[in-house]
């Protein structure tokens, strides 16, 4: 039997009156890359914020890694990665600085960080970079190096928040190259994404619409359901219909 490492029912968050998150219920298995999609506004980044442990749930239940998201939030955060957007790396700080840094939050040893930062550096073809600031380098190179360094410590599941926004189709696929690898390795991916190419380089997909999951299935199988030739159109077919101001 497949291991779930992700098991969402009911789970819900409500901010007053207001239903950001209602009632979504799925799996994720073992070494799955499973995508989380939804228009602007749809309840994803609450919804993520409650499988990280960060954010307590208004009602249902959710276990992730096994680790119940009400009462073992510190284990759950110790089996997971987590990358977005917004907060990756020190762009001060250089590669290495970042990889010691993380490694040592993470409770890598000295010599398993060393180990990482080798490999680390060879994979991503920054032996030369080591020693430069974060900030200095192409926004793509970040996305990849920050993504290396939310799997350093091989968790069970890395949660990726719009990983790769802002940059080109080519390059986006050379990201999902890393991720592919991670779970091939067995580690779970949850990721967020606004581009539909990436929606198509996942397992299964949901869609989420006004604070509800709308569909969940493989990328063909949805393609299959709504007559369309691409994800976008399918996306498009179920965002339409959203009633949120900002979607
Ligand atoms: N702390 C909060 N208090 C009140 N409303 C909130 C709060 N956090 C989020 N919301 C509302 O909940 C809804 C869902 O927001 P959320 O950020 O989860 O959406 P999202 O799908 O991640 O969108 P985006 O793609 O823009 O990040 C939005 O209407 C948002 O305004």
């Amino acid at each position: 039997m497949e291991e779930k490492v992700i098991v969402c029912d009911r789970l819900a968050k409500r901010f007053g009156d207001f239903i950001a998150t209602n009632e979504i219920s799925f799996e994720v298995n073992k070494g799955e890359i499973f995508g989380f999609l939804g228009a602007n506004g749809a309840g994803k980044t609450t919804a993520m914020r409650m499988l990280c442990g960060l954010s307590a749930p208004t009602s249902g239940s959710a276990t992730i890694a096994g680790y119940d998201v009400y009462t073992e939030t510190e284990k759950i955060k110790r089996n997971i990665g987590y990358m977005s957007q917004k907060f990756s790396l020190y762009e001060n700080l250089t590669v290495l600085e970042n990889v010691e840094f993380f490694g040592g939050i993470y409770g890598l040893t000295d010599q398993d960080i060393k180990k990482k930062t080798e490999e680390l550096a060879s994979k991503l073809g920054l032996k030369g970079e080591m020693k430069k600031l974060v900030g200095s380098l192409p926004l793509g190179w970040k996305q990849k190096l920050s993504f290396s360094v939310a799997v350093l410590h091989e968790p069970k599941i890395v949660f990726l928040d719009e990983p790769t926004g802002g940059v080109d189709p080519v390059t986006r696929r050379q990201f999902w190259d890393l991720i592919y690898e991670a779970a091939d390795r067995g580690i779970t991916v949850f990721v967020t994404t606004h581009y539909m190419d990436e929606a198509e380089y996942c397992n299964r997909i949901s869609i989420m619409v006004d604070g509800k999951i709308e569909v969940l299935d493989t990328p063909g199988n949805l393609k299959r359901q709504f007559e369309a030739d691409s994800m976008d159109e399918v996306f498009y077919q179920l965002a339409r219909s959203a009633k949120r101001a900002d979607s």
